[in-house]
C-alpha cells in the first residue's frame, strides 16, 4: 500500500527528513531532478517552465537548469527577478539557474506567454503548490487560462497550481496537467472533488532514499491499495469443495417496484464465487425473480400490500438469515416499516452483514439525527460492511453534506469511532472511492467511468457479498477484503467498457464478466509481485 498524506502530514514528514540529515534544500534538489527526468521521458526540445514565488517554483528552477545540460532549451517565466524571488530556498536555485544559460522572462504579458508556449513542446508548472491558497492572484491567474488555452503538454509540480492539495478544490483557474510529478507521497487532495479532472497521470518521486523508514511517523490521510495487496484474497478453487462449503450468500432484497435490483445482486454473488446463493424477496415480486434466475432459489416473504417486506418478514427473515456465511440487505428493498424491521433484528444476528442501498436509508431512518449519535444500533459482533454512495452517507450522520473525497471520509470516520470496531467498514462510494476502517481509509483500485450506471451498485453489493462468504470469516483486515471487492467490480468496467464502449456499458454487462475481472485482478498482482510478466498475462 502507499500512503496518501495531508499538506500538515507531509510537512511533518519534510520536518522529520531533516532531522534525519537530509535538509529541505536537497529534498528541493531532488524534487527539480524529479520533474527534469519526469520531463525528459517526452525528449522534449523546447520547455517552458513557470515559476512562482515559493518553493513549488524552487522545483521548477532546479528542473531548468537540468534540463538546459541535457541540451532542451529552456525557457524560465518569472513573476520576479532571480534575486526578488522571495523564498530564501527558492532564491537560492533561482540564482543558480540564472547563472546559466537558461533564458529567464520576467512578468510577460498574456500574448507574450501565449508566444512562448506556442514554440514550446512541453510547459512545466511550478506556479503553486501545497502553499496555494485563496483565489488565485494575478499574474498567475493571468497565466493559468493562457497555459490552458495553449498547445503544450504540462507536466504540473507537485500539484497542479489552483489546486487546493487537500480538499481537491480547484480555484476559477486551475492548471490543467497531462501529468502531475508529485513530491514524497500523493497528497490527498488529488484523489478528491476536482482533483481527478485536473491532476492527469500521476508520478510520484520519494526525493529521500529512506522514506520507508519514516513514512509510518505521521498518521496517513489514506492509503492506497497495490495489486499486490490483494494477492491474499487470491485463492484458486479447491478440488475438494460442496456449494455449501464454498460460501454462503442470503440476498434479502427486491419489491415489487424493484425487483432487478435484487436479481442483479445475487447473481453477481453467485459470479464472484459463492456456490450457494439465495434470494429472500417479498412474495410480491419472488415469482418475478424465481424465473429471471433459474439457478437461485428464491424463498417468498410475506409482502406488505405494496409489495415491500411486509410486518411478518422479520421473523421469517431472521431465522433463515442464520444459516448463512454472508447476508447482504438491501437492493430494491424500499424503505418501508416492514423493511425497517427487517434491518434492525439482521444487525441483531451473529452472522456477517452488509447493508447496501435502500437498508441504508432504513437504518438512517432507524435513528434521529444520525447513525454515529446512536451506535447501539449497528454495534455488533460479527462484521458489517455498509456500502453508501455520497447521499446514502450524507442521510446516515444527519444530513451532514457529504460531496467529495474529503468530506466522505470524514462521515464514514465519524460512523466507525462512534463503535470503534476492526468489524465494521464503510465503502464510501463515488467517483474515488475510500474504504474507511476504524483506523485505516484505503483508496482501491478505481474504476472507469462506464461505472457510473444504474444497477452498477447492486452489482458491487453483490461481488461483495461472494468474497465475503467465500472468506468464510478467515479474514485479518475487512477494509481489505473490501478492496478486492471494489476491484473486481473497478476491472468489469474496464472489461465491459472494451467489449461495448464506456458509453454503452449496463449494469447486466458487468455482471458476466466477474469472471474475467477476477483474473485481471489476480494478473495485475502476479505482475506487481513480479510472478508474471505483461506478455504473460496477454
Ligand atoms: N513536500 C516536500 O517535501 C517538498 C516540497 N517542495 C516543494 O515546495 C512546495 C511548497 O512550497 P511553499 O513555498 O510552501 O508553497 P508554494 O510554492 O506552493 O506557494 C507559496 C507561494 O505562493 C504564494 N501564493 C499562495 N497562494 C497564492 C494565490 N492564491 N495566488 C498567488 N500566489 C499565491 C504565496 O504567497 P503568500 O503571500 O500568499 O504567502 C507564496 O509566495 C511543494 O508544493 C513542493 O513543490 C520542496 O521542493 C521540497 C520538498
Ligand atoms: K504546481
Amino acid at each position: 500500500m502507499k500512503p496518501i498524506l495531508s499538506t500538515e502530514e507531509v510537512v511533518k514528514l519534510e520536518n522529520i527528513i531533516e532531522r534525519e540529515g537530509t535538509s529541505k534544500a536537497e529534498l528541493m534538489e531532488h524534487a527539480g531532478e524529479f520533474v527534469a527526468s519526469t520531463a525528459l521521458s517526452y525528449h522534449p526540445k523546447e520547455v517552458v517552465v513557470l515559476v512562482g514565488f515559493g518553493n513549488n517554483g524552487g522545483d521548477g528552477w532546479v528542473a531548468a537548469d537540468i534540463l538546459q545540460q541535457h541540451d532542451v532549451h529552456v525557457v524560465v517565466v518569472s513573476p520576479v527577478e532571480p534575486n526578488e524571488v522571495p523564498s530564501a530556498l527558492a532564491r537560492h536555485v533561482a540564482r543558480r539557474t540564472a547563472g546559466r544559460d537558461v533564458e529567464i522572462v520576467v512578468g510577460p504579458s498574456r500574448d507574450e506567454l501565449a508566444a512562448l508556449l506556442v514554440k514550446a513542446d512541453l510547459a512545466i508548472d511550478a506556479i503553486l503548490g501545497t502553499g496555494f491558497h485563496g483565489e488565485v492572484r494575478p499574474p498567475f491567474s493571468i497565466w493559468i487560462p493562457t497555459l490552458n488555452d495553449s498547445s503544450p503538454r504540462v507536466i504540473s509540480v507537485d500539484v497542479p497550481s489552483g489546486l487546493d492539495s487537500d480538499s481537491g478544490v480547484a480555484a476559477d483557474h486551475c492548471v490543467r496537467a497531462d501529468k502531475t510529478a508529485t513530491m514524497i507521497a500523493p497528497k490527498i487532495g488529488l484523489y478528491s472533488a476536482d482533483g481527478p479532472q485536473f491532476v492527469g497521470e500521476l508520478v510520484c518521486g520519494e526525493l529521500y532514499d529512506r522514506l520507508d523508514e519514516v513514512i509510518d511517523d505521521v498518521d496517513h490521510a489514506a492509503e492506497i491499495v497495490e495489486p499486490a495487496d490483494l494477492v491474499d484474497y487470491i485463492e484458486p478453487l479447491p478440488a475438494n469443495v460442496n456449494k455449501y462449503s464454498r460460501g454462503s450468500v442470503l440476498v434479502v432484497a427486491g419489491s415489487a417496484r424493484y425487483p432487478g435490483a435484487a436479481m442483479m445482486a445475487a447473481k453477481s454473488a453467485a459470479r464472484a464465487g459463492a456456490g450457494y446463493v439465495a434470494v429472500a424477496a417479498p412474495d410480491a415480486c419472488a415469482n418475478l425473480i424465481r424465473m429471471a434466475l433459474p439457478s437461485i432459489p428464491v424463498i417468498a416473504i410475506p409482502s406488505d400490500s405494496r409489495g415491500s417486506f411486509g410486518a411478518a418478514a422479520r421473523q421469517v427473515v431472521c431465522e433463515i438469515a442464520k444459516k448463512y456465511d454472508c447476508v447482504l440487505c438491501g437492493p430494491g428493498m424500499t424503505t418501508a416499516s416492514g423493511c425497517m424491521q427487517v434491518v434492525s433484528g439482521l444487525l441483531e444476528l451473529d452472522v456477517p452483514l452488509i447493508l447496501d442501498a435502500d437498508a441504508l436509508n432504513c437504518l438512517a431512518r432507524l435513528s434521529i439525527d444520525g447513525i454515529d449519535k446512536t451506535p447501539e444500533l449497528y454495534r455488533r459482533e460479527a462484521p458489517l460492511i455498509l456500502t453508501p454512495h455520497h447521499r446514502e452517507l450524507s442521510r446516515l450522520v444527519g444530513d451532514v453534506p457529504v460531496d467529495d473525497l474529503g468530506t466522505a471520509i470524514d462521515a464514514a470516520q465519524r460512523i466507525e469511532w462512534a463503535v470503534g470496531s476492526d468489524n465494521l467498514v464503510v465503502v464510501a462510494k463515488g467517483a474515488t472511492t475510500a474504504i474507511v476502517g476504524v483506523e485505516k481509509v484505503l483508496i482501491p483500485i478505481s474504476g472507469p467511468a462506464s461505472l457510473a450506471t444504474a444497477g452498477s451498485g447492486d452489482v458491487l453489493a453483490g461481488i461483495m457479498a461472494g468474497t465475503v462468504a467465500t472468506a468464510h470469516g478467515d479474514v485479518d483486515r475487512w477494509e481489505l477484503l473490501c478492496a478486492y471487492a471494489v476491484a473486481v467490480h473497478s476491472y468489469t468496467g474496464f472489461a465491459a467498457a472494451a467489449e461495448y464502449g464506456e458509453k454503452s456499458v449496463i449494469a447486466t454487462d458487468l455482471i458476466d464478466l466477474i469472471g474475467e475481472a477476477l483474473q485481471l485482478v489476480e494478473n495485475e498482482a502476479c505482475k506487481d509481485l513480479g510472478i508474471l510478466t505483461d506478455g504473460e498475462a496477454e
